[in-house]
């Protein structure tokens, strides 16, 4: 049963009874905790030949003692050597203690007769030293040395900063050295702990049964609403020695109402900190399993800092279109850009009938949202370098999803600022037919969610051939929420697939947005067929065309309990986006 502790909190000034007095090392012993330990001179093996020879040589000569001082004043030495060769103070001291126990014999009588000299005497006599070495410590020196302490038992239990810290009883050891040791420092002692928090258990049994105390999920919910108030937040939660008060609370019999509130929220506080713990681990699988799929090409964090929400369980992380039943997204482009290099003056891919150039020569958007965009595609001779290939050179972002503060559920925030004009990220999901999503879209509205895009560019007679659904499969984009006042725009963006009915969603910054700022579009973003930003494109693969934007986001009423009657009544949801500007409702 070991504990590994950390020598640098240790008080180094400590002379005490010495545990590792013992004939050996047991291997369940501990390594010295404290630099002032007396095991720090490392006596044992010395001293076990010392008591050899002293036990052999209790009625032996004069000479044979003599030997023994000898041996003993070595140690002495080696010792002074060892720690404190540079310490002159203490090896006068030492030279001093040495030379007046070896005139005096335990009456007190001035001798010269060494062999008088007792095995307790020199025990007294290396004590004395050590206590006076372990004085001038050299704490520098014992602040490397790696300590082990054995635990005798755990008295109470805290937790500081989100991490389980027990306070120690350390064997052999008076219980004025009882330190609170955080888990981590507590190795080879998984029985003595399992006890302990089986003890601990109990009692919260059996302080629950008297105070008839039943924590329900709405209990959870409330005390984390009510943490701010109390100056605490989810990622700051500590208990208290509950053991302590529940003993308390018996031992006065229950008749304290204040030490019963207290208990009872240190249950709850128990009770979080585990389902905390519980859900900081999945958030970190889900955040790898992410990273992994992306490669870094966004890097994403995950973060929830507002309630106990845990990853997503029935969303799956993709990284472009996935076709649904039916439905083929060809990616054989019949026509490519002959340019040499190409640039807003070439002959190039978004030149056809007459487009503008979409891109500045730093990959940043220049055209206005509802403005259709062709990139370069696999026929064309340029590289992925060419200034017309940007959203296929994907996202080169920093962000993180965060558990919104307001009811918005998860959010979608940058951890590196945002010129105005690049490219955020694409939206995807699954590309499913028209007919499909009317079917989900039933559902989804009886769920009060729905992550339906549709594809209306080639909208001809209000029917729209394909809608992506990112409910399940999708990427960053599914966790970005609406606002009035928003900081990306939709367009409509061809690369190898030249289908108008499936162009690419990409979402463009249109404004500085700044670190930790969050990042949001309008989920009702239109750009009309009569628009002035429409432009009629030619591709000379297909007859000509209208393209025009009318980007529906089809997000589907959510009932909240907070929403006034008339709000439910018009089926509406409430806009939670804050802005001055805000419509009030998202549909
Ligand atoms: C596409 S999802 C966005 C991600 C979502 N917050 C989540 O947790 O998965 C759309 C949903 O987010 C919420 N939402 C997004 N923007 C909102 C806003 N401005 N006000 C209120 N709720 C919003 C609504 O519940 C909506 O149904």
């Amino acid at each position: 049963m070991f504990g590994i502790t950390d020598a640098h909190a240790e008080d180094s000034t400590r002379g005490e009874e010495n545990p590792v007095y013992k004939s050996k090392m047991s291997s369940t012993y501990t390594q010295e905790k404290r630099p002032a330990s007396p095991g720090l001179a490392q006596p044992t093996t010395k001293h076990q030949k010392l008591d050899q020879k002293f036990n052999s040589s209790r009625a032996s000569s004069y000479n044979d003692s003599n030997v023994h001082f000898k041996q003993s004043q070595e140690i002495i030495n080696n010792e002074r050597n060892f720690n404190y060769s540079d310490n002159q103070e203490i090896n006068v001291e030492n030279t001093r203690l040495c030379k007046s126990y070896t005139n005096t014999n335990i009456e007190g009588h001035q001798t010269d007769n060494i062999g008088n000299i007792r095995l307790k005497e020199l025990r007294i006599i290396l004590e004395d030293i050590k206590h006076i070495n372990i004085k001038y410590d050299n704490k520098k020196r014992m602040k490397k040395l790696p300590t082990l302490w054995e635990v005798e038992k755990i008295l109470a239990k805290k937790v500081v900063r989100g991490v389980p810290t027990y306070l120690i009883k350390w064997k052999n050891w008076n219980s004025e050295y009882n330190t609170w040791e955080p888990i981590s420092n507590l190795v080879n002692c998984a029985d003595i702990l399992e006890k302990f928090e089986k003890n601990i258990l109990q009692l919260i049994n059996r302080f629950k049964k008297k105070a008839k105390f039943y924590p329900t999920d709405s209990d959870i919910e409330k005390f984390i609403n009510s943490l701010n108030r109390r100056g605490e937040t989810l990622t700051s939660l500590e208990i208290n020695t509950i053991d302590i008060n529940i003993r308390k609370y018996f031992r006065q019999r229950g008749m304290n109402n204040k030490l019963g509130q207290i208990i009872k929220r240190d249950i709850l506080r128990t009770l979080i900190i585990d389902l905390r713990k519980k859900q900081l681990q999945s958030l970190k699988e889900w955040e790898t399993e992410i990273n992994i799929i992306t490669k870094d090409k966004p890097i994403i964090q995950v973060e929830n800092v507002v309630d106990l929400e845990s990853a997503p369980q029935d969303f799956y992380y993709i990284e472009d279109y996935l076709p649904g039943n039916g439905v083929i997204i060809p990616d054989d482009p019949p026509i490519g850009c002959e340019c040499k290099t190409c640039n807003s003056k070439t002959n190039c891919c978004f030149a056809h009938d007459n487009g503008s150039c979409p891109y500045t020569l730093t990959y940043k958007v220049r055209v206005p949202p509802g403005t259709p965009i062709y990139e370069c595609n696999k026929r064309c001779n340029c590289d992925i370098n060419c200034f017309n290939r940007v959203v296929q050179r994907g996202s080169e972002m920093k962000f993180c999803i965060f558990r919104t503060a307001n009811g918005r559920g998860w959010g979608v925030k940058t951890l590196k600022s945002i010129k105005k004009g690049c490219f955020v990220t694409q939206y995807v999901g699954e590309v499913i037919t028209n007919e499909e999503a009317e079917k989900r879209g039933k559902e989804y509205d009886a769920a009060g969610r729905t992550y339906l895009f549709d594809l209306d560019y080639n909208e001809i007679e209000g029917e729209c051939p394909y809608t992506v659904d990112a409910a399940v499969y999708g990427n960053i984009s599914h966790f970005i929420n609406h606002s009035c006042d928003p900081n990306l725009a939709v367009y409509g963006v061809w690369i190898d697939c030249l289908d108008p009915n499936l162009p690419k969603l990409a979402l463009f910054a249109t404004r500085d947005i700044k670190q930790n700022e969050e990042i949001t579009f309008d989920y009702m973003c239109q750009s009309s067929k009569n628009s002035e930003n429409s432009i009629k494109q030619n591709m000379s693969m297909k007859d000509n065309f209208d393209i025009y934007m009318n980007i529906k986001f089809q997000e589907k009423l959510e009932l909240r309990p907070d929403t006034p009657e008339s709000d439910l009544s018009n089926n509406k949801t409430l806009c939670k986006c804050g802005a001055q500007n805000c419509r009030r409702y998202l549909f």
